[in-house]
């Protein structure tokens, strides 16, 4: 069932000001031995192991976490046509990535806390929507080049996909690593058309903590979404977790939506090597210090993205919701 009942805000107050999110999908898949190298990347497992995605969401929510974000980052429809799927299999795989984690939803909340109902204060389903970079799978999340597209062109490129996803009856949509201002538009326009009523975040990436992939301010990309009601929640993934403060306090001075961070673990994705590139690197200690100042700068969801994983949630949830 759907915890819409309650406001975006609402629950953020309840949780004590600051919900927490999972870690790194895809990290945890690899660690489990799950091989993602492929066009479909951690949507691969959506075929290949299900299973393995249920027990992922678990260990997240054991680990503290209030919102699992979905397999369906790289799941698109083109992207299982490419793979010799049907539409109609597409779609039910879609629908499958927000089933899998209602279900251990529902089994961690049902049987490991023992509460006999699913309530508004539960642990929320937030379906995972990757840019059109993520689908190029050629490094332009990071980037924000994305070539010959224009607006119609990138609201077409999602609009099958959220409107699948919703009926699947996820709690949040949640738009990942977008990179440049044209998609933010693109987004906020089909949410606005398909007049959605779940509530969603867009978060960007950033690669040098101060502005999006595009080179364009996130003065221009917030004041976009600002003026959008379909958009609940605004913020940064899976960039460096160095820079995060720096850009939540940019970010309340730019916007009054709550602010999401679940930056990665600090090491930089080279797309076209398809590779994690050593770099400076964050343990889980500092994710605990750090996660105490991005809640003390404004952010009211944090958690982790790439290269990120329970260890580092359980840290999070420790120092934001210790407790009693
Ligand atoms: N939520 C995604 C996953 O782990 C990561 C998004 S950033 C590349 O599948
Ligand atoms: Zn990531």
């Amino acid at each position: 069932m759907s915890l819409r009942r309650s406001t975006v805000e609402e629950l953020i107050e309840r949780a004590g000001g600051c919900l927490v999110i999972d870690g790194g999908l895809a990290t945890q898949l690899e660690a489990f031995g799950a091989d993602i190298l492929d066009p479909l990347w951690s949507a691969r497992c959506l075929i290949s192991d299900p299973d393995l995605i249920k027990q992922v969401h678990l260990q997240y929510l054991e680990a503290g976490a209030d919102i699992l974000i979905t397999s369906s980052y790289q799941a698109t429809i083109p992207g299982f046509l490419a793979k010799g799927l049907s539409i109609e299999e597409s779609e039910l795989l879609l629908q499958r990535s927000v089933k899998l984690a209602q279900e251990a939803r529902d089994n961690f909340w049902n049987v490991v806390r023992g509460n006999s109902m699913i309530t508004d204060s539960c642990p929320l389903v937030a379906a995972s929507i990757g840019s059109y970079g993520a689908y190029l799978a050629d490094g332009s999340e990071y980037s924000g080049i994305y070539g010959d597209v224009n607006l119609e062109k990138l609201k077409d490129f999602h609009r099958r996909r959220v409107q699948v996803l919703v009926d699947a009856d996820p709690d949040i949509l949640a738009f990942e690593t977008i990179p440049n201002k044209l998609e933010a538009k693109a987004i906020a326009e089909l949410l606005d058309e398909e007049n959605i009523q779940i509530p969603s975040w867009i978060c960007f990436s950033s690669v040098d903590g101060e502005r999006a992939p595009s080179g364009e301010s996130f003065k221009d990309c917030l004041d976009i979404l600002n003026k959008s009601e379909k958009v609940s929640i605004v913020g940064i993934n899976c960039s460096s977790p160095f820079f995060i403060e720096r850009l939540i306090i940019e970010f309340k001075k730019l916007t009054r939506k709550p602010i999401a961070v679940y930056p990665n673990s600090g090491e930089v994705w080279d797309g076209r090597a398809k590779r994690w590139l050593p770099s400076e690197c964050l343990g889980h200690e500092k994710f605990e210090d750090l996660a105490k100042k991005w809640k003390e700068a404004g952010a009211r969801l944090i958690g982790g993205c790439c290269r990120t994983n329970p260890a580092t949630i359980q840290a999070i949830s420790s120092v934001l919701k210790p407790r009693t």
